[in-house]
């Protein structure tokens, strides 16, 4: 056992406030710090009863029930000093002779609430902007192409990636916006910064608005934390924002004033934000019809405008197609653990006489479809033609018909020959060749049966 002295030395030195009664609540010890906290002198305090001055606090509790009381929260009575208080029983041959409780003021345990609270903010915020922040993941050597129109889009894209000009990517969908803005970026001098992007004809107009510009706790209903929008998180680094055509009205005003003024507030706030951010836009709506019709603000279009890049349709540059399916092959090899060695020249034939509407994206995805099911072979006529709508065998259906007008079957013929060897102008000769016609007359009945490829 501790000398009586020693204990009370003890207790005199603690920094939390001790307060100990007898089994009948009489107070019969407060420390000094106690006293500091509470603002009462050891006489007074040591006259009450806690039944009478606390009937509801810890230790009148823990009297009462004999039980230990932890994180009571009260104010002491007799002064205004608010505490959080844990009691316990003292007990002597397990018989209640007393109890004590020891409390910590209230406004240190907010102070370190607050701290907390502020802390994980922080926390949450810079993980929100961590989850959203990333880098452009294609650099110019993704871009595969070699035909003029596309070498030409690299160019410009290039000398823009060196300047802090705004661009706008214009070009039907799949024709490799979204590939190109990721280049420009990593090319230009921000790219060890974040690229952020922002579809916006994917979020609801409502929300759109604080996606772009963040909003305060509060600002609306469900705002029930503040965000960061996406310019805050593009700050040093590149936004792209893609579909910009399908942007409403209003918000377009508010865009057209970060791009002039390089500053903008958070939905439900006044305190101005001031950023540096390159912007990069994309749409495959026709921008400038759009204008026409009131629907796109014509001087936003002329500040995005500042570097114009036109992505052909494929196409256009189907030249590029042997490049793009070869590059398509060996990605699909990595990716589905294939090893398909190419296409052949009847394949890709086909690929040149389609017309492809959904351009790059929907090459990939036939590639995709149709390796699935090959292995260490070719892609031929037969794997494509189910995804390019072709009847390999015209012939077959035909053949059960007993006759055909010979111009049907000549139609037939120069269609096939067409499908094998392809429309270009190689294609053509190979065909005309192969048909045992002159190449003038190829055209002539190209032309005479209508045939579209
Ligand atoms: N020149 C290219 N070389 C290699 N891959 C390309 C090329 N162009 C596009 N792709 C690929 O095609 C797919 C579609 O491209 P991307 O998403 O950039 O098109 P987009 O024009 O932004 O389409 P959308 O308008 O529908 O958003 C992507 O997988 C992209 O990597």
């Amino acid at each position: 056992m501790l000398p009586l002295d020693m204990v009370s030395a003890i207790l005199d030195s603690v920094q939390e406030a001790i307060e100990i009664t007898d089994r009948d609540g009489n107070i019969i010890y407060v420390n000094p710090a106690f006293c500091r906290i509470t603002g009462i002198p050891f006489a007074q305090r040591t006259r009450e009863n806690i039944f009478n001055i606390s009937p509801d606090g810890a230790l009148a509790l823990a009297l009462k029930t004999g039980k230990p009381v932890s994180g009571h929260r009260t104010k002491v009575g007799g002064s205004n000093a608010e505490v959080i208080s844990n009691a316990v029983p003292i007990l002597v041959d397990n018989q209640i002779v007393g109890a004590i409780a020891i409390f910590q003021h209230i406004t240190d345990v907010i102070k370190l609430l607050e701290e907390l609270r502020q802390s994980t903010n922080i926390i949450r915020n810079l993980s929100d902007k961590f989850g959203q922040v990333t880098q452009g993941k294609y650099t110019f050597e993704h871009i595969i192409g070699s035909s003029r129109s596309i070498r030409e889009c690299i160019k410009t894209a290039q000398m823009a990636a060196s300047s802090n000009s705004t661009v706008l990517l214009l070009g039907e969908t799949g024709t490799g916006k979204e590939l190109f803005a990721h280049a420009i970026h990593n090319a230009s001098p921000r790219k060890d910064n974040p690229f952020i992007t922002i579809n916006c004809a994917a979020i609801p107009d409502a929300l759109l608005e604080s996606e772009l510009f963040g909003h305060v706790k509060g600002a609306f209903t469900g705002a029930i934390k503040e965000k960061i929008g996406k310019f805050e998180l593009a700050h040093s680094g590149t936004l792209f924002l893609d579909e910009i055509g399908d942007m409403n009205l209003l918000l377009q005003a508010k865009l057209l004033r970060v791009l002039q003024e390089r500053e903008f507030e958070r939905v439900g706030s006044n305190q101005t934000i001031t950023i540096d951010v390159r912007v990069i836009a994309a749409t495959n709506r026709n921008l400038r019809q759009l204008v026409r019709e009131g629907k796109f603000r014509e001087d936003l279009f002329y500040r995005l405008n500042v570097v114009e890049i036109n992505l052909p349709p494929l196409r256009e540059h189907t030249e590029d197609l042997l490049d793009l399916a070869n590059h398509f092959i060996i990605k699909l090899n990595r990716k589905l653990g294939k090893k398909v060695t190419g296409i052949t020249s009847e394949a890709l034939a086909a690929l040149h006489n389609y017309n492809w509407p959904g351009n790059i994206r929907e090459l990939q995805n036939i590639m995709e479809r149709v390796m699935l099911s090959l292995e260490n072979q070719q892609v031929t006529l037969q794997d494509l033609a189910p995804h390019l709508g072709i009847n390999i065998n015209p012939l077959t259906q035909t053949e059960e018909m007993e006759l055909l007008p010979l111009d049907k079957v000549e139609q037939i013929m120069i269609q096939r020959a067409l499908n094998k060897f392809g429309s270009s102008v190689e294609g053509k000769k190979e065909a005309a060749k192969f048909l045992n016609i002159s190449l003038a007359t190829l055209y002539n009945k190209i032309k005479k049966y209508k045939i579209n490829f």
